[in-house]
């Protein structure tokens, strides 16, 4: 057998050719979105993300505004930057990447960007929403893995879901996603305090992996035609490895290609969290 392919990238070109579309609405309505980024430090990884953000915003007509702080920045630097897009007119939404170097209180940082312009949806005013249920900017990793699922007709509706993973980008809010109502899956956060992983993964109709080690997840642990998403990014030898083993390929229902799957589909709801800001405005 051979998984179907979730193809992360297709579906986000579908997602920002209808993006394209509502910002040239906006424009020709005196709007022009814009999305602010704060990168603190040279991580190579985070570096490559921040471009990839501020080429998609090109591509779809958002404008950019970018603020590169060197490792050193101090508590108060990235504060200020923060203040700065809190203010200013041109941004409608932006992003503090993450990781932050450890010297910085990121939790005290993703506090002070104003809820409205929060296009990542990790302000806890927002997740708060999230654990409402009420209208929010969605968390960008958590919403594109529930768009792709929906592209492919996974089912989703009583799914059993395994996630492992428990970090705030993924992790955490993906399980409010899938058992909101409109979704109604039952959900299992793993992580690295769970005992018997692959009893958990065993009995998993639909398997997240964001946990960031290489091949965590093996083929003997994946139940026959589960759809698995590889949300791991870890670099070995230079290369992108996921947490998914490449042979789950062969027991799978549907599957990630990774890179090519989840990345492409965070990237293209932060976009729509940008535009979604920038459309409030109108009210
Ligand atoms: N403030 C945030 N920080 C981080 C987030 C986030 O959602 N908000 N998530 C990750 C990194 N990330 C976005 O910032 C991200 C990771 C990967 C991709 C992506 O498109 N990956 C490509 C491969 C790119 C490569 O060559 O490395 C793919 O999967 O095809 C996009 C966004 C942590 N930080």
């Amino acid at each position: 057998m051979s998984a179907v392919k979730l193809d992360g990238k297709a579906t986000a070109a579908k997602i920002k050719a209808d993006l394209t579309k509502r910002v040239a609405v906006l424009k020709e309505r005196g709007i022009t979105p814009g999305l602010g980024t704060v990168l603190v430090g040279e991580d190579p990884g985070s570096q490559i993300y921040v471009a990839g953000k501020h080429r998609d915003c090109a591509e779809v007509g958002i404008a950019s505004i970018r603020v590169d702080l060197p490792a050193t920045a101090t508590q108060p630097d990235v504060e200020a930057a923060i203040d700065e897009l809190n203010a200013s007119p041109a941004c409608t939404g932006y992003i503090v990447q993450l990781p932050l170097p450890k010297h910085l209180d990121t939790m005290a940082l993703l506090e002070r960007i104003d809820p409205a312009k929060d296009a990542d949806g990790l302000h806890p005013v927002n997740l708060g929403r999230l654990v409402h249920m009420v209208d929010a900017p969605l968390p960008c990793t958590p919403h594109g893995i529930v768009l792709l699922l929906r592209e492919y007709g996974v089912p989703i509706k009583g799914a059993e879901v395994v996630v492992v993973g428990r970090g705030i980008t993924v992790g955490r809010s993906l399980g409010l996603l899938l058992t909101r109502r409109s979704e109604n899956a039952t959900v299992t956060l793993c992580h690295t305090g769970t005992q018997d992983l692959a009893s958990h993964v065993r009995q998993a109709d639909i398997v997240v992996a964001a946990a960031g080690v290489p091949e965590l997840i093996k083929r003997d642990m994946v139940k026959p035609g589960a759809a698995v998403l590889d949300v791991g990014v870890s670099r070995v030898n230079g290369k992108i490895a996921g947490d998914v083993a490449l042979d789950v390929e062969e027991v799978a229902g549907h599957l990630t290609p990774n890179p090519g799957g989840v990345g492409p589909m965070t990237r293209a709801l932060l976009l729509s969290n940008v535009v979604e800001a920038a459309e409030r405005r109108l009210g």
